[in-house]
């Protein structure tokens, strides 16, 4: 038989007895704030606009970006003008169109062009070679057609501002930072401290090759919030939790109706060309309506329109989200 301590024998003093109950306190506090830690994962097709809210919800509940992520930005901007610019010009020949002759020089610049370095300015030659060729008709003729190719979305807004972004001194601004593109490879966790707990926002790839990654992310997951291009007249695919889902590309999708008819691609579709409201509420209805298919146990499926890349708009969505 063990030795047997006798209690009477042991003096606990008030010291000790403070100490306890300030231990037992903290582990209470601690389990308290991991069981209202929430875990949302972010799902959605390629380019349809996870790492923009991811992005979003760290300017609105600063997470400040490291200098380094900055000037990664930074050498971004310009590989999304040269790149975006070159998937342009290849989409032109299936769309049977072609660079003018005193342009096609230009192309082989560009698809030459090497990536930034660290602290190096853009090279100063590509602000006049990326500007006469972006003012090309028929560039502009492939661009206005880019529903065809899935065609970078960002390219109106960097080409309208080549002065600023070549100049030497040029660092991103947020809505840079916002509109700059990358396919995100592998799966990114961040934190965020929110006024009466913590969130766990879970940003995917979501091209093909990276989609048999999100099976490893539904671990203790308390919501999902789900993203479809609205510009993309996109299709969507509901889990069985609490889903959240964002119509997103709502001033693209605006734009777009206006010479791209929905009824050319849902002929169901009945409202006037044109029409993006009509637009809108025929999409929510329909991902509603698969919602409740996919959705044998009733959950709730929450839709939102979006633009992800309106910071003031996000605040007010993301605020109801949290909720
Ligand atoms: N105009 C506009 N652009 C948007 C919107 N949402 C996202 N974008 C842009 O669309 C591009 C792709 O967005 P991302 O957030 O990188 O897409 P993603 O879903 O993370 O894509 P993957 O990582 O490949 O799965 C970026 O250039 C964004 O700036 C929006 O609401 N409006
Ligand atoms: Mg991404």
């Amino acid at each position: 038989m063990g030795a047997c301590m006798s209690s009477g024998g042991v003096e606990i003093t008030e010291e000790e007895k403070r100490l306890h109950r300030e231990a037992e306190k903290s582990l209470k506090e601690a389990k308290l704030k991991l069981s209202k830690q929430v875990k949302v994962l972010l799902l959605g097709s390629g380019d349809s606009g996870k790492s923009t809210i991811l992005k979003q919800m760290r300017l609105i509940h600063r997470v400040p970006f490291s200098s380094q992520e900055i000037e990664s930005y930074r050498q971004l901007v310009f590989n999304n003008l040269t790149h975006g610019l070159y998937s342009v010009i290849e989409a032109m020949e299936d769309m049977e169109l072609e660079v003018s002759p005193e342009n096609s020089w230009l192309v082989q610049k560009i698809q030459e062009a090497s990536d930034i370095k660290d602290g190096e300015p853009f090279p100063i030659e590509y602000r006049d070679i990326l500007k006469q060729l972006w003012e090309d008709p028929n560039v502009q003729a492939a661009y206005s057609r880019g529903n065809e190719a899935a065609l970078p979305e960002n390219l109106t807004y960097f080409f309208s501002d080549l002065d600023r972004l070549f100049d030497p001194s040029y660092q991103p601004t947020e809505q840079d930072i916002v509109q700059t593109r990358a396919r995100t490879i592998g799966i990114t966790e961040t934190v965020f401290t929110l006024r009466d707990h913590e969130m766990l926002m879970v940003d995917v790839g979501g091209q093909k090759s990276e989609r048999r990654k999100w099976i490893h992310c539904f671990q203790d997951v308390t919501s999902i919030l789900f993203l479809v291009s609205l510009s993309g007249y996109d299709q969507c695919l509901v889990e069985d939790k609490d889903a959240i889902l964002f119509l997103n590309k709502n001033d693209l999708f605006e734009k777009k109706v206006q010479h791209s008819d929905i009824k050319n691609f849902f002929p169901d579709f009945d409202g006037e060309p044109g029409d993006a409201k009509a637009g809108r509420e025929y999409f929510r209805k329909r991902f509603a309506r698969l919602a409740q298919k996919a959705n044998a146990k009733e959950r709730e499926i929450y839709i939102h329109v979006t633009t992800a890349t309106d910071t003031a708009m996000l605040r007010v969505v993301m605020a109801a989200v949290e909720e």
